[in-house]
């Protein structure tokens, strides 16, 4: 049984401004930000929600959360509808959080413990503890106002793990963080997959979702475009490239080999003819991610 199942989820916003006309999908009068989507999340597997701008991703994740009413489809949480019930069970970063500005860390997170009914003497070692895994215990006691994007995204993470979710729903969760805050959140996250919890989230950031994810989803205009492990992404999409470039006879060579054959080809007669292989660079998440964007979704 997946944790998460969303079939053919569609979700259609009226508007009352004029819309850029470059976008085919929004009409006069109202914008399908999401057109029919279907994926499954297993249990323990993060799965990566990635697509440009305007894709659809926020908006799946508002209806996965319940923020938002779907037009049509459905999605299940533990094989259940959506209800307060199988909602208490995740934990969501939204894209944009809103922490109390007056209040500090310690108390905005024991605050979102205690609305996921996590209550008793425990809870302020739970804070303390969340906070740390964040690295903001030397900020815990200042006002939220009094902090950066960075230590505000961190105060938000910690709030969506307080109450040991079964499935993390993060929406940029790197967003606005440094190198090492970037490090710190992939590590968590690994933590979290190796105690069992399952993690949907999405991010601009390709390295990350390449070092992370178990499998991806790649949506454009509210549609899916392309779906799998990522390695399996790379391996199988029609076209996938690899350069392969040789150094012989003092002249530097090219060669674009299309599948693991014509690689194992071209490098077998390279070396057989005394050339120097110089490099071998296979498509990158980033260039499968633009190829998938460009890719017209039917
Ligand atoms: N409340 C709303 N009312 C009207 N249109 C909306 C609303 N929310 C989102 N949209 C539109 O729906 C489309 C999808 O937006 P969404 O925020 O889901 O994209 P996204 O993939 O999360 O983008 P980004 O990567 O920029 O965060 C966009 O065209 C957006 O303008």
């Amino acid at each position: 049984m997946p944790v998460l199942a969303v079939r053919d989820l569609a979700k259609t916003f009226r508007k009352s401004f004029a819309f850029a006309p470059s976008f085919p999908f929004v009409s006069a009068r109202t914008i399908e930000a999401v057109r029919g989507i279907s994926f499954e999340v297993e249990r323990g597997e993060i799965f990566g929600l990635l697509g440009p701008n305007g894709a659809g991703k926020t908006t799946t994740f508002k209806m996965l959360t319940g923020l938002v009413a779907p037009t049509a489809g459905k999605a299940t949480l533990f094989d259940l509808p959506l209800s307060h019930d199988s909602l208490r069970k995740v934990g969501f970063l939204p894209e944009t959080p809103y922490v109390y500005p007056h209040l500090t860390p310690r108390e905005f997170v024991a605050l979102c413990a205690r609305l996921s009914d996590v209550e008793g003497r425990g809870l302020p070692a739970r804070v303390a503890g969340v906070l740390g895994r964040v690295e903001m215990s030397q900020a815990i006691d200042r006002p939220v106002r009094t902090l950066s994007k960075g230590m505000l995204q961190r105060v938000a993470l910690a709030s969506a793990l307080v109450h040991e979710p079964e499935l993390l729903v993060l929406d940029e969760p790197m967003d606005g963080l440094d190198p090492s805050g970037r490090m710190m959140v992939r590590e968590l996250l690994r933590e979290e997959k190796a105690k069992g919890r399952t993690i949907l989230l999405s991010s601009h950031i390709l390295r990350d979702i390449e070092l992370l994810c178990d499998r991806i989803c790649i949506l454009r205009a509210g549609k899916v475009a392309l779906e799998g492990a990522v390695p399996a992404l790379l391996a199988r999409h029609d076209g996938s490239r690899t350069e392969i470039t040789l150094l012989a006879d003092a002249k530097t060579e090219v060669i674009v080999a299309t599948s693991e054959a014509e690689v194992a080809d071209v490098l077998g007669r390279a070396l057989a003819r005394g050339a120097r292989v110089m490099s071998v660079k296979r498509e990158t998440l980033e260039e499968l991610f633009v190829r998938g964007s460009n890719d017209a979704p039917s």
